[in-house]
């Protein structure tokens, strides 16, 4: 591709009927993500825009091939990895051509895969799919597809704070440093210095999957969803104890704290003589969901502080979007900073794995296509759900990606 420039677009289409020229996967503790791009050429595209044609791009500055096709973001439980498996085996994934010239030569077909899964399941993905998976290290990949995503994608990150929600252009001379927070199953805070110079500070067992498992034994929930959508009819002042709760309503102010501030997460609890059965799962699950997120917070916070970084960008699919759960965080670095770091987030949060193993593919000039001018068109509707594929409520993660 050399110096040639692509436009990116990004705009919403199915999958039916359509061929994977090219896919990455992050194989998670407790989420597969997958980011495929589907040639639009491969799907029979006809129009004067197709694949590989010159044209100049509006700000008149540049001109050269055009490589257009969709980038569609998909995800699967990682417990029902066969899901996944007969989801790829019901498509037709290119041998050959452009986006897999390795596969030419001895018809293998090599995806890149980052996570844990990517070793754990690598014989899986050999035995029944035929695909050699091509392990890419995970913090570099997510630090590769957020620097991509806050480098490429318009309107990816933004602040949440008492319901609003402000998209924040980060000038690409700023971007860094900041301090990625990527909260999956269990997290992992990475100072990030540059386009490839991070660092992992540090990291916390008590994450998503926290959440999850202690909701799902605490409550009788059994998914995500079921557990967050109870969490928004909780109180969790029903369980937790307050500063109010032992100082007899009155602030703490003394030392910063007012009566409503939560002085033990689930400290109501050893107070009542009161059984599992007697709380109600809402008020449960709302107050593990806000106990995580502050002390999810409150770590992040510490590390900014520990390295002097203002910006603390919040990744992975815990966040899912969710009004309480970035409130939480923003409130918690908001707090512990005396307002001087600032908590981001990101329309794309639990695929920056999967995207940095995408852009991470050099030998098919992936890299080249991904580095060049973007210009983004805001989605119009989402892809049709495919059975084995998690359908959200939230349509951010339903979106396609066109480039
Ligand atoms: N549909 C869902 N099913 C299961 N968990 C979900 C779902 N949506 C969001 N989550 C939350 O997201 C977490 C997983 O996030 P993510 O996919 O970013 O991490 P992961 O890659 O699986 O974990 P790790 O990086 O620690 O291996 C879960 O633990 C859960 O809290
Ligand atoms: C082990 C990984 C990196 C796997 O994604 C993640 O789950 C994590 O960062 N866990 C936190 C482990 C710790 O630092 O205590």
């Amino acid at each position: 591709m050399g110096s040639e420039s692509n436009l990116i677009e990004f705009q919403a289409m199915s999958l039916v009927g359509e061929e994977i020229s090219h896919m990455a996967l992050d194989i998670g503790g407790s989420l597969i993500k997958m980011v495929c791009f589907l040639n639009s050429d491969s799907a029979g595209d006809q129009s004067p825009q197709s694949k590989d044609e010159k044209r100049d791009i509006p700000n008149g500055k540049l001109s050269g091939h055009f490589l257009r096709g969709n980038l569609h973001l998909l995800k699967f439980e990682t417990s029902k990895i066969s899901d996944c498996i007969e989801f790829l085996s019901s498509k037709k994934l290119q041998r050959c051509g452009k986006w897999c010239p390795e596969s030419r030569t001895d018809d293998k077909i090599t995806v890149k895969a980052t996570g844990g899964g990517a070793f754990k399941f690598a014989e899986l993905f050999k035995e029944k799919l035929g695909i050699t998976l091509d392990k890419a290290d995970e913090m570099d990949c997510l630090v590769s597809g957020s620097n991509f995503l806050l480098k490429v994608v318009q309107r990816e990150a933004f602040t949440y704070m008492d319901g609003k929600k402000e998209y924040v252009q980060i000038d690409q001379k700023d971007l860094f440093p900041y301090l990625l927070v990527n909260i999956g199953s269990g997290v992992s805070m990475i100072k990030v210095d540059g386009e490839d110079k991070f660092q992992r500070v540090s990291g916390t067992s008590v994450g998503g999957g926290t959440f999850l498992g202690l909701g799902k034994l605490l409550t009788n929930c059994k998914s995500f969803d079921e557990l967050l959508e109870l969490s928004h009819q909780g109180n969790n002042r029903v369980i937790d104890m307050l500063v109010g709760d032992i100082y007899g309503g009155l602030d703490y102010s003394k030392i910063g704290l007012t009566s409503n501030a939560i002085a033990s997460s689930f400290g109501k609890a050893i107070t009542e003589h009161k059984e599992l059965e007697d709380y109600k799962a809402e008020d449960i699950s709302r107050s593990l969901l806000r106990m995580i997120s502050n002390n999810i917070g409150q770590i992040a916070y510490l590390n900014a502080l520990r390295f002097g970084l203002k910006r603390i960008i919040f990744g992975g699919f815990f966040i899912r979007g969710h009004a309480y759960t970035m409130d939480t965080i923003s409130v918690a670095v908001n707090f512990w900073s005396k307002g001087e770091a600032k908590a981001m987030f990101l329309r794309h949060e639990g695929f920056l794995g999967a995207l940095g193993a995408f852009t991470s593919c050099e030998r098919d000039g992936l890299d080249d296509m991904m580095a060049h001018e973007l210009v983004e068109h805001l989605p119009s509707g989402v892809n049709s759900p495919k059975d084995g594929v998690i359908q959200d409520s939230d349509p951010i993660e339903n979106e396609n990606i066109k480039v």
